[in-house]
């Protein structure tokens, strides 16, 4: 019989006895696994060789858990430099610890959540103790077992994937066995054909593609994954919700991501002391600290509205209130600023009702990063103005927008805005994990908002939160998952935003 050479290869490195993988054939012929795939459906459609399928789940080591086989657990360093100051004795302090250990940045924050959830010791007020005798570590030990490709157990490697050092994939193995008819035609002998698979450029330039015979191309044979560009999860999110927002009505706001105070927070009514104007939660600039360029008019009515009120039965806030505090300069913490901006005709001239606006833009606040928060995301700002809006009006608009990424189980909760009244904060369920998450901000713009900029109807407005949104979406559990240093590529090369 003839055969092309890798099929002869093949045919001759396959046994009638016992099953073999086609990693494992591959590795032996020195061949790639894809062309012996090819090689090997072709063989089975000769009935040449028998393919049984069988689907595995393969774990490898991500690169963090790759660098602790060689580094070690972050929370055993942590433990093993407590040992050496003696922290079995008593406890000793924590960032003397940490010093000892050599643990740098975020390895610190992993160590910490580790150590007591493994019992090497309690972590108290800056102090920290060890356990004696803690010689084993069940994580450390399945890292280096998976290093050294032998099976571990379920339960570790579940806690092991919730700390992202190992990736776990469902990948498809086929072994293949010699058919009787593949057995004779051995024993008869093959001849390896001339057939060529690859057309190569020498080929082309010898002539000699005109005399030999090319393989049929097997179109069933797995190729290898090709990871190509693609719009990132999070811009996707972003495109489909301006879709949706413009066919809703909606004209696009744009603005400054650094703006003066009194565009942030003065003209939304936001008293001068309020805790959310500290650098707790804004970040000022040092450089230009103050802007030379406010609406002197507006500025004089809405220091008035923060002093006394508006209307005949109006109140202020009985603090004071200056204009040296509302020219210093920060990154906005909200879009809402645009919407100030657009309402007052400071940035497209004065605006008659009805009208509705949105942006889909970045914020800056000085939060804490865990799962649901980062320091710069994006807020899918919103508003609508038009005479004897409600909170129907409201809701109707989230649910109408909602429904066209697929959440339909919106709940609404009360809430305090100093700007809008009545308030309510949005949750949806998260896919995955049945939680309820915050996903945006909303209410009715006060008269105290309102008159100061000249809109004599109402305006219902809101922010919300599109990372909150591609989560609900995608399913992803991590924000940081999408966007940031920690962003996992895996997940983004995967996630999909169907609509
Ligand atoms: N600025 C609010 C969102 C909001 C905008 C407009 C009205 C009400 C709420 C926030 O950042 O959470």
């Amino acid at each position: 019989m003839r055969l092309p050479p890798i099929q002869a290869a093949v045919l001759e490195a396959a046994s009638a006895t016992e099953d073999r993988t086609i990693e494992r054939l591959a590795e032996e012929l020195g061949e790639k696994p894809e062309a012996v795939t090819g090689a090997v459906f072709a063989l089975e459609e000769e009935g040449l060789l028998d393919v049984t399928e069988e689907t595995v789940e393969a774990v490898s080591l991500t690169d963090e858990g790759t660098e602790y086989v060689e580094m070690g657990l972050p929370e055993r360093r942590l433990y093993e430099a407590a040992l050496e100051l003696d922290a079995d004795e008593e406890s000793v302090s924590m960032g003397e610890a940490i010093g000892r250990s050599g643990l740098e940045g975020p390895e610190v924050d992993i160590a910490l959540s580790n150590y007591a959830r493994k019992g090497y010791g309690e972590i108290d007020s800056g102090e920290l103790s060890a356990t004696a005798g803690r010689e084993e570590d069940a994580e450390a030990d399945a890292l280096a077992l998976i290093a050294a490709e032998e099976p571990i157990t379920d339960a570790v490697l579940d806690d092991l994937a919730r700390r992202d050092l190992v990736s776990r994939r469902e990948s498809t193995v086929r072994s293949v066995t010699l058919t009787d008819a593949g057995v004779t035609a051995l024993m008869e002998g093959i001849e390896e054909s001339e057939t060529v698979g690859q057309l190569t450029p020498e080929l082309l330039t010898t002539g000699e593609w005109d005399d030999v015979e090319f393989a049929e191309y097997n179109v069933e044979a797995d190729a290898a994954e090709v990871v190509g560009g693609k719009k990132h999860v999070l811009r996707q999110t972003a495109d489909r919700v301006k879709d949706v927002l413009v066919g809703m009505g909606f004209e696009e706001m744009d603005g400054p991501h650094v703006d003066s105070e009194f565009w942030i927070n003065d003209a939304l009514f936001m008293p001068q002391d309020h805790p959310a104007r500290t650098h707790w939660d804004q970040f000022a600039l040092e450089e230009p600290s103050e802007t030379a360029d406010l609406p002197e008019e507006l500025v004089e009515r809405v220091c008035s509205a923060h002093l006394e009120g508006v209307g005949p039965d109006g109140d202020g806030y009985h603090s004071p209130w200056t204009e040296e505090v509302a020219r210093g300069m920060d990154l906005r913490g909200h879009t809402t600023s645009l919407s100030m901006r657009y309402l007052s005709g400071e940035a497209v001239g004065k605006l008659e009702p009805p009208q509705r606006y949105f942006s889909v833009e970045k914020v800056y606040r000085n939060d804490t990063l865990d799962p649901t928060h980062l320091l710069e995301f994006f807020q899918i700002e919103g508003w609508v103005m038009a005479e004897d809006l409600s909170v129907r009006d409201l809701k109707g608009t989230f649910t109408e927008f909602y429904e066209r990424f697929g959440i339909t189980d919106l709940q609404f909760k009360p809430h305090y805005n100093p700007y809008t009244e009545p308030s309510f904060e949005l949750f949806g369920h998260h896919p995955e994990t049945g939680e309820l998450i915050e996903i945006g901000n909303s209410g009715m713009f006060r008269p105290e908002v309102l008159e100061p900029l000249g809109v004599e109807c109402d305006v219902m407005a809101w922010g919300l939160a599109l990372e909150r949104l591609a989560m609900l979406i995608t399913g992803a559990e991590d924000i940081r998952d999408l966007h940031g240093t920690l962003a996992d590529i895996e997940f983004l090369r995967n996630a999909e935003v169907i609509y």
